[in-house]
């Protein structure tokens, strides 16, 4: 294709760091400001296409989510020889499916997970927008090497510092809006079945469901099923436990309509309880 495109004018590239048939995302540096960014460079959809209001639609909501430290940051978008290109922020420390591959998640690395990706979410769904393909895969992490490093005396010790990296949601190639009569289907192994009976009254509750699977598949729950009666076991609750986590990660959880809490045992009774017998002592 002509060597005058933006892309080989204004980037230089690194390195090839996913592909699909969509097309590749390549690491850049950008010429200018000297950062590290990930563009990804896809074949131009046919003009009227659902493909095309994808990646309209990838745009508009990369735009609509601005900057937030638990959404991958865009930076520009723009079409050329039959390409369109999109430049987003670098995560250099690969995606959640990626660490899976090195064993289950540890608990506090869990934690951390589910406060990042759960502000994520909680970010867009104000913005009455929803994912619909939250996922290992579309999760990206940024290590925050980069960032200034805390010397021992201004109280980081290294606990903190250790988790200094951060998880981001990516991939915005499935957002649309609360009340869209229409959905472009995410992953099936992440679906939930209300979606897939076209029931699209609680978006924001499918990217949710497919976090707390995400969230399971992280903590070894094993691989995911795309279908059958497994699939439908998922969708009812019936998960296996998984076996390295604590008692206290099984605090709460939801069976039949019902969500259960289960707290310690405090054998003494109430206050109130207490205060029948009359007046405390000094
Ligand atoms: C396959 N792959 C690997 C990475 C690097 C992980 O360390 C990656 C990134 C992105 C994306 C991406 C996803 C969807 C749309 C546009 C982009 Cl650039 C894909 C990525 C993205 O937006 N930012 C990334 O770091």
């Amino acid at each position: 294709e002509s060597n005058i495109s933006r892309y080989n004018i204004e980037f230089i590239e690194l390195g090839v760091i996913g592909r699909g048939e969509f097309g590749r995302v390549t690491r850049c540096v950008n010429k200018l400001d000297g950062c590290v960014y990930a563009l990804k460079r896809s074949l131009r959809p046919v003009a009227g296409s659902a493909a095309e209001r994808a990646a309209l639609t990838e745009v508009y909501a990369h735009a609509a989510l601005g900057k937030h430290p638990h959404v991958v940051r865009y930076y520009s978008a723009w079409a050329e020889d039959d390409h369109m290109i999109i430049q987003n922020e670098y995560c250099d420390g690969g995606s959640l499916q990626q660490k899976m591959e090195n064993g289950p998640l540890s608990e506090p690395e869990l934690l951390l997970l589910l406060a990042h990706i759960a502000d994520g979410l909680a970010y867009i769904h104000s913005l009455q927008l929803v994912h619909m393909d939250v996922k290992p895969g579309n999760i990206f992490i940024c290590s925050g090497e980069g960032q200034p490093s805390h010397d021992s005396d201004d109280g980081y010790d290294d606990e903190e510092v250790l988790y200094h990296h951060k998880y981001k949601i990516g991939d915005l190639g499935h957002v649309t809006c609360v009340s869209s009569p229409s959905v472009e289907e995410g992953d099936c192994r992440y679906l939930p079945k209300e979606v897939l009976q076209e029931d699209l009254t609680q978006l924001t509750k499918a990217d949710i469901f497919a976090f707390g699977l995400t969230l399971f598949e992280a903590g070894g729950g094993g691989a995911l099923p795309k279908n059958g009666q497994q699939w439908h076991d998922y969708r009812d609750g019936k998960l296996p436990e998984l076996p390295n986590l604590s008692r206290e990660y099984y605090s709460a959880w939801a069976e039949d309509d019902h969500m259960i809490i289960q707290n310690e045992y405090c054998d003494g009774g109430s206050l109130q309880q207490k205060m029948e017998n009359g007046p405390l002592s000094e």
